[in-house]
């Protein structure tokens, strides 16, 4: 006789804790370098702590943003409505995206923070201080992939470089929206290199690869890193430009701040992957300047996956 064995029809399966890489900036470099490596094939996505940028820098911008945003609002329109540059809220871009949120969006050139008031003179020594942190980063991931040392950070340090400088403010939840609400919606960030500060409030959730939502814990003593789309493409397709977006504030009472530096080549910049990456392999992308990707973004939704139009097919 056969005994049938039962099988329970539904399998579960552990869903695996995922860590985020924290990586510690003071420990060696030919250690940090291969680590960030790592975390760039893998999540596009990371932590750094011992950065060396001061508490003071750091608390100076967070101090200079909230006194912003706590102004009246005609007051904050007064800066001009961010088209790109200036003080947006709700509306993201110019594609009909919203989101819960109010930001002041920046250019981070010599020229345009030019030093008149206290809120410049601030802004111009964070920014200083956050390419800097993103051009050593760069030249970590140069060594760890054995490319030539200024390969990617040139580009950001380059005077012409068209980096930039976005304040995000996520205000208290109110009657008018609710918990779990989407502040930021999802999308890659088209530069090359983001480097990310908030305050101690949660919301900033990265996608891994099998589509789940990973929330990125608040830690004001470290910077979040994200590969753009233009070092996704420099790689390759090696790196990953993560996706990520940012929830509404997921605590009652809780202001949401995040100062976000996006680190990008100047306009007329080439972006190809160079031929020690490419090894044997078929360069994925074809060859396009930073002004032809830009264009080509700022013309299209936040949600959009823009390197899929520059495939060589
Ligand atoms: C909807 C849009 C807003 C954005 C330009 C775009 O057309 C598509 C990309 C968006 C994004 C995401 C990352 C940065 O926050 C940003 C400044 C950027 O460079 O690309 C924004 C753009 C924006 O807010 O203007
Ligand atoms: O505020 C955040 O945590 C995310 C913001 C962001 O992704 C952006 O400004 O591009
Ligand atoms: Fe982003």
């Amino acid at each position: 006789m056969v005994v049938a064995t039962q099988v329970n029809p539904i399998r579960m399966e552990k869903i695996r804790e995922v860590d985020i890489p924290v990586i510690d900036l003071s420990c060696s470099r030919s250690k940090v370098a291969k680590l960030i490596v790592k975390a760039c094939e893998e999540y596009g996505f990371f932590k750094v702590i011992n950065h060396g940028i001061s508490h003071h820098i750091i608390k100076e911008m967070e101090d200079e943003s909230f006194e912003f945003f706590y102004k009246p609002l005609p007051e904050k329109e007064l800066v001009g409505s961010a088209n790109p540059f200036g003080y947006g809220s709700k509306n993201i871009g110019l594609s009909g995206d919203t989101g819960e949120l109010e930001y002041l969006l920046l250019p981070t050139n010599q020229n345009a923070i030019a030093q008149t008031s206290k809120f410049r003179c601030v802004v111009s020594s964070y920014v200083k201080s956050v390419r800097e942190l993103a051009c050593e980063i760069l030249e970590l991931i140069a060594k760890g992939l054995g490319v030539p040392h200024s390969l990617f950070s040139h580009l950001v340090r380059h005077f012409d470089s068209d980096s930039l400088l976005r304040l995000n403010h996520y205000p208290p939840v109110t009657h008018s929206f609710h918990h779990g609400d989407i502040g930021f919606g999802e999308h890659s960030d088209p530069q090359i290199i983001t480097l990310l500060r908030s305050n101690d409030a949660p919301g900033l959730q990265i996608s891994l690869r099998n589509g789940l939502w990973l929330p990125v814990s608040p830690d004001p003593h470290a910077f979040c890193v994200n590969i753009g789309d233009i070092l996704q493409a420099m790689t390759n397709g090696r790196f990953i430009s993560v996706r990520h977006r940012a929830m509404a504030n997921l605590l009652p009472n809780q202001s949401r701040l995040s100062m976000v530096f996006f680190g990008a080549p100047p306009p007329e910049a080439t972006i190809a992957c160079p031929p020690q990456l490419l090894k044997r392999n078929k360069p994925i992308y074809k060859t396009f300047t930073w002004s032809e990707y830009k264009s080509h973004t700022y013309a299209h939704r936040l949600g959009e996956t823009r390197l899929d139009h520059f495939k060589i097919t």
